[in-house]
């Protein structure tokens, strides 16, 4: 089978979709010492959805992410990229030390060839929307961990926004590997309530990689359980809107079928 990544209009309908996976697989090495990490992965993610994608540590994760990015090529199976260009942000924020917060927000599009002037004010009304206005001026060193990955944030809305010129009129996705687990326990639960915010406000889909249940659940509108090697879709769940003793309810359901899969992975 051929493994492609098209650049191609997903479409549902007469819209775009960010993203689909047909029939995903990935393989590193080959012969006896060749890892499947992924295999026949089929998942969509629509226009300005945001869908957290769960599992333990390495099935997957964040080799699907780095597919969906352009950074490795899948083995088998084909990528419908309807997305103009997707961001990552890491679990660690990986800004430039020597250019300041506002200088990291614009470099992606200062490579996009954005006229400075212009720049600068998206810039400045990114690093508003993460609440940062007024510590453009500041360098990474200068700032604490959660702000870093709010600037982090902010550079890669920069690179998804079609203001870069070629994207017009396509969706954007944002892809987020694990990026609030390196942050103490309040940082981070203010962080998932801003990104639920920024969210919102920007319409932008989001493709979040967590192994953490209550996180997917808080955050997510659905729920993608990856199984152990190699990474298979297990099951799905729309947690949209969920609170009180429903969203425990699902944090709970989804929590043993996340057991289930590591155990039977541990027992292979
Ligand atoms: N470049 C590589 N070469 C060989 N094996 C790799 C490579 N990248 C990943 N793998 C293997 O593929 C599997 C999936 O790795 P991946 O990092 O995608 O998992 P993950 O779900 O993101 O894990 P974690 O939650 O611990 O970050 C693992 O067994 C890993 O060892």
């Amino acid at each position: 089978m051929t493994a492609t990544v098209e650049a191609a209009r997903a479409t549902t309908g007469n819209a775009v979709r960010p993203v689909r996976f047909h029939q995903v697989g990935k393989a590193f090495g080959t012969g006896k010492k060749s890892v499947v990490a992924l295999e026949g992965v089929d998942l969509a993610v629509e226009t300005g959805e945001f869908v957290c994608l769960l599992g333990a540590s390495g099935c997957g994760k964040t080799t699907l992410l780095n597919l969906v990015a352009g950074l490795d090529q899948p083995t088998t199976g084909r990528i419908e990229l309807g997305s103009s260009r997707p961001a990552v942000v890491f679990q660690e924020a990986a800004l430039m030390p020597w250019l300041t917060a506002a200088g990291n927000v614009e470099l992606p599009l200062r490579l996009a060839g954005v006229p400075k002037a212009q720049r600068r004010a998206k810039a400045a009304e990114l690093l508003e929307l993460v609440r940062l206005g007024g510590l453009g001026d500041k360098r990474p060193h200068e700032l604490s961990g959660g702000m870093r990955q709010r600037v982090a944030l902010a550079r890669a809305l920069a690179s998804t926004t079609d203001n870069t010129g070629s994207g017009a009129g396509k969706p954007s996705l944002l892809l987020m590997d694990e990026p609030f687990s390196a942050l103490d326990a309040i940082t981070r639960d203010v962080l998932q309530g801003e990104l639920l915010r920024i969210w919102q406000a920007t319409g932008t889909a989001i493709l979040f990689v967590t192994h953490d249940v209550r996180e997917a659940v808080r955050l997510g509108r659905r729920v993608v359980l990856l199984s152990s090697r190699p990474g298979r879709v297990v099951r799905e769940w729309e947690v949209a809107g969920l609170a009180g003793a429903a969203e425990a309810a699902a944090v709970e359901e989804i929590n043993a079928e996340l057991r289930k899969v590591i155990s039977s992975h541990a027992a292979a």
